[in-house]
């Protein structure tokens, strides 16, 4: 059983020991499937031992739960004496709640839990419990503190009544007659128990806990919504804060922490956060920054732009300004100096100035061509004084410091914009839509196939195109994925280095994640996939799920910008 985040021993005594137990007590031991090429190419990677560590640990939730405290509205030493009082009050149990002992990161609190637990859920040689079946996605929020709901459960056994204890299983993909995976289940099956239940060996080692039916088997597949189980003994004992404490704190894993300060984001400057939604980041760098400058936080879809919103808004951060913005197409061309002169001018006649520095800075339009009133950040083009009076700038200055924030939002319409000019921003954080795997628990990635892989990385480096137009010489460009995949991760650096060489790694504070992966693997399809070089593997932080850490798995790189010439 782990406890706490410093346990690595422990787990692995916990591995060799989990099989069906002669006391007919069930642990928790998934195995998690991999397409077979990718399983070849991480193996190449890591060594089959890392890897088989790093497939383990991918199939549990770490074993804390972190929170970030909104310093703008509170202290640690305040939150934790809540959070105290919430555990006792809501019955939770836990081992430890402690401030982060890094430098810097004392406004980071943990909460312990405990895990995975072995549970008898009373399967002896001639009796079966009652049992429901949930689906994957089900079961992996339910290992994270969540109960079961109606819509996650897939299968029960008959006669399942209201009050009656249940065990719960989660039910993953197997191999089908047609080379497929399929979970081989569909809703409303009635499990047969142990002897009769075709299915039943499939799930030893994916229990995940008892509880107590809130709905008959009827009533279980009548209802749309609704909590099916109340999970009260499970394998993974981990302290559930959602919705308490709204606005002084926000649930978020150590590394997307620390990728905020690795951006290094400074009062007063201007940041874009160029795949935001749902604001983790952005409301982080906020708080960094004292909420003073201006983040410009884009998404591609309309309604997680309005989660960031509404996070901001939680928090009292007033230095977010939000759009819906295609990232691929984040770089908007400099306007011809006679085209920009002359709209520039038609603005003044028109009684409507401040229409112009939005108009410098690129992010005016929304779609029906209309000009925004408000007046946008500063960029170089402000701040040369070549399109705009002295009084644009102290405006402008004014707003920088004040942090005044837009949000694009009115009647739940979120503004799109049509980019920005190069080198509009300080610093740029693109924290990419990758193949999460590194997120945790995970039970089943046997979907993803090297092709699949390959497409993110291609969708990532087009991405970085973009992000590295947008950041002026001298400024500061993070990339960040949460997935373990080098393809994603080291490819991309080497790319982002090869390519633009006004870009060098830059050192990152805090260091916390271990070191990059050098070298490069040679497919057995020709393709070749280049990682780091000697010497830069310790300028990148690799987050890894299997380390004493017990994080999510996560990579991030910074790289300093030069002058492009
Ligand atoms: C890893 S998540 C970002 C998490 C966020 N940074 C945080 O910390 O809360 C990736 C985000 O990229 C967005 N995304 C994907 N493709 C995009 C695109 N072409 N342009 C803008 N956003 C995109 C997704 O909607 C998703 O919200």
């Amino acid at each position: 059983m782990r406890k706490g985040r410093h346990f690595l021993h422990t787990i692995t005594n916990a591995f060799k020991k989990s099989k069906m137990e002669p006391s007919h007590r069930y642990s928790y031991n998934p195995t998690l499937k991999w397409n077979s090429e990718v399983e070849e190419y991480f193996i190449n990677a890591y060594g089959a031992e890392h890897f088989a560590r790093i497939s383990q640990a991918l199939t549990r939730p770490s074993c804390y739960t972190c929170i970030r405290v909104n310093t703008q509205k509170a202290t640690s030493d305040a939150v934790i004496q809540k959070l105290l009082t919430i555990l006792h009050e809501t019955k939770q149990e836990c081992t430890s709640v402690s401030k982060c002992d890094l430098p810097g990161l004392d406004y980071v609190v943990f909460v312990n839990g405990s895990g995975p637990h072995s549970i008898e859920y009373g399967y002896n040689e001639d009796k079966s419990p009652k049992e429901i079946l949930v689906s994957r996605k089900c079961a992996e929020a339910v290992m994270r503190g969540a109960q079961v709901y109606v819509p996650g459960v897939l299968a029960c056994s008959a006669h399942v009544e209201e009050g009656d204890v249940v065990a719960v299983s989660v039910a993953t993909e197997q191999p089908n007659a047609d080379g497929g995976w399929g979970i081989g289940i569909t809703r409303g099956t009635v499990l047969q128990g142990s002897e009769a239940d075709p299915y039943h060996t499939q799930r030893h080692g994916l229990y995940i806990g008892k509880g107590v039916s809130m709905l008959s088997r009827a009533g279980m597949f009548r209802a749309s919504n609704g909590i099916a189980v109340d999970m009260n003994d499970r394998v993974f004992k981990l302290p559930s804060f959602n919705e308490l404490l709204e606005g002084e704190i926000f649930l978020q894993n150590l590394p997307s922490i620390i990728t905020a300060h690795a951006l290094d984001p400074q009062p007063g400057e201007r940041i874009l956060d160029m795949c935001a939604a749902p604001g983790g980041k952005t409301t982080a760098i906020a708080i960094l920054m004292k909420d003073e400058g201006e983040i410009i936080a884009v998404d591609r879809s309309h309604n997680k732009v309005l989660d960031i919103v509404k996070r901001a808004a939680e928090m009292g951060l007033r230095c977010i300004t939000t759009y819906k913005l295609d990232a691929l197409k984040a770089v908007r061309q400099q306007r011809d100096p006679d085209e920009l002169e002359t709209l520039i001018n038609t603005n003044a006649e028109k009684g409507s100035p401040n229409a112009n520095s939005a108009i410098i800075s690129g992010e005016d339009l929304s779609d029906n061509g209309m000009i925004l009133p408000e007046v946008a950040a500063c960029n170089n083009q402000l701040n040369n004084g070549k399109y705009c009076s002295k009084a644009d700038i102290r405006k402008n200055n004014r707003r920088m410091k004040n942090g005044t924030g837009r949000n694009h939002v009115s009647g739940g319409r979120v503004e799109k914009c049509q980019g920005f000019f190069p080198n509009s921003f300080d610093r740029v954080l693109l924290d990419a839509p990758c193949s999460a795997l590194g997120l945790r628990p995970r039970l089943f990635a046997a979907e993803l196939t090297m092709e699949s892989l390959r497409q993110h990385a291609k969708y990532q480096r087009k991405m970085f195109n973009q992000a590295v137009q947008l950041v002026r010489p001298g400024g500061v460009l993070v990339y960040s994925t949460c997935t373990i995949n080098p393809g994603e991760n080291e490819a991309l650096v080497r790319y982002a280095l090869d390519t633009y060489k006004f870009l060098s790694l830059a050192p990152q504070h805090p260091r916390v994640g271990g070191p990059g992966l050098v070298g490069r693997c040679v497919m057995s399809d020709g393709y070749i996939d280049e990682w780091l070089r000697s010497g830069e593997e310790d300028l990148v932080q690799r987050f890894d799920p299997s380390s004493s850490l017990d994080t999510i798995g996560f990579f991030i790189a910074k790289f300093d910008v030069g002058p492009k010439i």
